[in-house]
């Protein structure tokens, strides 16, 4: 589920109406500003999030380690996007302890300060200016501050031109560069949206069934991204899709979570192979 506004939980806006839902509003901290010093760069202790009544986030626990590619899986209605929501500020949670860093308070900041202290998302649907190329696309994403046509007007440093054209690199949209964005496959409407979000150098990406909709070449390119991204950058993957999350996750970490809170962690053969999970989620 992918809801703009909650009913309930504290909503927390933020986003301006020109920017794409996945643009955040500002620079990124310095990834040398984090204190990781445990390896820990997101926490989450003990975090309830009520609709109504309804726990849709139950005592949930959550560390993730700096550079980590996680993934997170579960039913329909697990909470994985009210996790997402309570990372990136949208909702705010009931109780609990949510630490970005052994310092930042992620329920003291709104999702705007949150965007800028480092944490990116991407949701489902890509939100790409659709008439300008893709080149504008990044360049705006690094501007966004100044506002869209302050933005397109400013002149590039030869820095933030290099910084592009490495990102296009990455996203493998070289190529595309001066071509509309909306002339786009999905998969690159995708990897763009991508490139837009690192332009804004956050130390986290949040990323909600990227490999929906993909041809499975796109996917498969998506996991080659996401693997070469781990590392520099920590991943947080929600995702339905089994053969891709085999794809990324190797000996990684991968979380099954259900009504809420945790049902099982471990690599994908261990959680593949937990009766819990099999019993709710993956079936016989
Ligand atoms: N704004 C809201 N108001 C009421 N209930 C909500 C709201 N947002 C989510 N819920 C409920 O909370 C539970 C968790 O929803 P959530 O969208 O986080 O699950 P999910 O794991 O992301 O599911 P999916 O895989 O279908 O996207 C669901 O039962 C959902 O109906």
């Amino acid at each position: 589920m992918n809801t703009t506004t909650h009913a309930a939980g504290s909503p927390i806006s933020g986003e301006g109406n020109l920017a794409p839902s996945s643009i955040g509003a500002g620079r990124a901290t310095d990834s040398s500003q984090l204190d990781t010093t445990h390896g820990v760069i997101l926490y989450l202790e003990d975090i309830v999030v009520s609709f109504d009544g309804f726990r849709a986030i139950n005592k949930l626990n959550l560390t993730i380690d700096k550079g980590e590619l996680r993934s997170i899986i579960g039913p329909n209605g697990a909470g994985k996007t009210t996790m997402m929501d309570v990372i990136t500020g949208k909702t705010r949670p009931d109780s609990g302890t949510a630490f970005f860093g052994q310092t930042i308070d992620l329920t003291k900041l709104n999702e705007a300060q949150i965007a800028h202290a480092g944490i990116g998302r991407k949701f489902q649907k890509p939100t790409v200016f659709e008439q300008l190329s893709v080149f504008e696309n990044l360049e705006l994403a690094m501007k966004m501050d100044k506002g869209i046509w302050t933005s397109l007007r400013a002149k590039l440093s030869g820095l933030q031109r290099d910084r592009i054209n490495e990102i296009l690199e990455l996203i493998r949209l070289t190529e595309q560069a001066q071509r509309p964005s909306g002339l786009l496959s999905h998969g690159q409407k995708q990897w763009l949206e991508i490139g837009m979000l690192l332009m804004q150098e956050p130390l986290v990406l949040l990323l909600d069934e990227p490999a929906a909709g993909m041809t499975d070449e796109e996917t498969e390119r998506s996991g080659e991204l996401f693997l070469s991204l781990a590392g520099e950058y920590t991943l947080i993957v929600v995702e339905h899709d089994m053969d891709f999350i085999k794809q990324i996750s190797g000996g990684r970490k991968v979380t099954c979570l259900h009504e809420g809170s945790v049902l099982s962690e471990g690599s994908l053969e261990q959680v593949q192979n937990d009766e819990r999970v099999i019993e709710v989620y993956l079936g016989r």
